[in-house]
C-alpha cells in the first residue's frame, strides 16, 4: 500500500478518523491509531509498534527518551520484532534484520466493533537473497493489543530454521515494587550468569539487579503487577515456547547508548518466541504463527 519513503514526502492522510500517517521522530513514516479504547503508534520502520495506551490508563509500553530513530538502528523501546535469529550474531545484526527493516503496509481493516487491523509485510528487497520466505505482521489495536508474525517458507525442497520474538518493553511504575508470575518451575538459561541452566522457583519475580533470562519450553501466560500503577499487565501468547525476561539493570544501562541512566526502573522486558532449543523448523512450503496478546486490568 505504502512505504516508508513515499509515506516521507506526503502529508498527513487520514483514514476515517481512525488511522493517520504522520512524520515521526527523525523523519520516519509513522501510523498513529485511535479507537474507542486506545491510542498507538506504529513505525515502519521495523513494524515497531512504539505506543499502546488504554483510555483513562498510563501508557503500556515504554520508549526510551534515548532512542535512536534512524535507518540501520533499531528503535529501543515499545515492540522490536526479533527475527530470524535472537541476541548476538558476528558480522550481523544483532537480534537479526527485521527490526532494522523497512516494512510494507499492505491493508488496514476496520472492524465493525470498532478495533483496526493493520497487515504489514517485509518486502523481497529488503530480505537476504537466497533465503525464500515470507514475513507477515498483524497488529490489531483495540481494548487489546494482539499480534501476530506469520513466516512462511516459500522453498519448494528446503527446511527453514529461524528463531523469533516479540521483544515487548512494558512501562512500570517502579522496578523495585512489580512482581512478574506465570514462569515458577520453568527452567531457563541465565544469560548473567554465564548461561547457566536454572529452574524459576519463585511464584512472583521480583528484580532487584540485572535480569537476563530465557525461559524454555513454556506456553505460559505471563502477568506483570503493578501496584505503583494499581494495574496488571497480561501476555497471553500461542505458538511460543520461550520467554524472555530482561531488565539491564545500572551498569548495562549506562553502557548502552540509546537507553538513559535512569529509565531501567521505568521498563521491564516480557519477550514472546522461540529461541534456542525452541527454535522452528519450518518444512518447505509450510507456514508458522506467533501470537501474542497484551491486555491490562485494574488491580485496586
Ligand atoms: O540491545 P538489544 O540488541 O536491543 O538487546 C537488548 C536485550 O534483549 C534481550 O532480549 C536480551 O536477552 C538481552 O541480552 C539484550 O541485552
Amino acid at each position: 500500500m505504502a512505504t516508508g519513503k513515499e509515506l516521507e514526502f506526503k502529508n498527513k492522510l487520514d483514514v476515517s478518523g481512525r488511522v493517520c500517517f504522520l512524520k515521526g521522530t527523525g523523519d520516519l513514516a509513522k501510523l498513529s491509531i485511535t479507537t474507542k479504547w486506545s491510542s498507538a503508534e506504529i513505525y515502519l520502520h521495523g513494524a515497531h509498534i512504539t505506543h499502546f495506551k488504554k483510555k483513562n490508563e498510563e501508557p503500556l509500553l515504554f520508549l526510551s527518551q534515548e532512542s535512536r530513530f534512524e535507518e540501520g538502528q533499531a528503535i529501543r523501546g515499545g515492540i522490536p520484532i526479533i527475527f530470524p535469529w535472537f541476541g548476538a550474531k558476528e558480522g550481523f545484526p544483532a537480534h537479526g534484520f527485521a527490526r532494522v527493516k523497512d516494512w510494507v503496509l499492505k491493508e488496514i481493516v476496520m472492524t465493525r466493533e470498532g478495533s483496526v487491523e493493520l497487515h504489514f509485510s517485509l518486502p523481497d528487497s529488503e530480505k537476504p537473497e537466497g533465503v525464500p520466505f515470507d514475513l507477515d505482521y498483524t497488529v490489531s489495536v483495540g481494548e487489546t493489543l494482539r499480534l501476530r508474525l506469520i513466516v512462511i517458507n516459500k522453498s519448494p525442497d528446503r527446511e527453514f530454521v529461524y528463531e523469533d520474538c516479540l521483544h515487548s518493553y512494558f512501562n512500570i511504575g517502579g522496578v523495585n515494587s512489580v512482581g512478574i508470575s506465570g514462569l515458577k518451575g520453568v527452567n531457563y538459561r541465565d544469560k548473567v550468569a554465564d548461561f547457566a541452566e536454572k529452574t524459576e522457583t519463585a511464584e512472583i519475580i521480583k528484580i532487584s539487579s540485572e535480569v537476563d533470562r530465557v525461559y524454555m519450553d513454556t506456553l505460559s501466560t505471563v502477568e506483570i503487577h503493578d501496584p505503583a500503577l494499581r494495574r496488571k499487565i497480561r501476555i497471553e501468547k500461542e505458538n511460543s515456547t520461550s520467554t524472555v525476561v530482561w531488565n539491564p539493570w545500572i551498569a548495562k544501562a549506562q553502557a548502552l547508548p540509546d537507553f538513559g541512566n535512569e529509565e531501567y526502573q521505568k521498563m521491564v522486558c516480557v519477550e514472546s518466541g522461540n529461541l534456542g532449543k525452541n527454535k522452528v523448523s519450518l518444512a518447505p512450503g509450510k507456514s508458522a504463527v506467533l501470537k501474542v496478546e497484551i491486555s491490562s486490568s485494574s488491580s485496586l
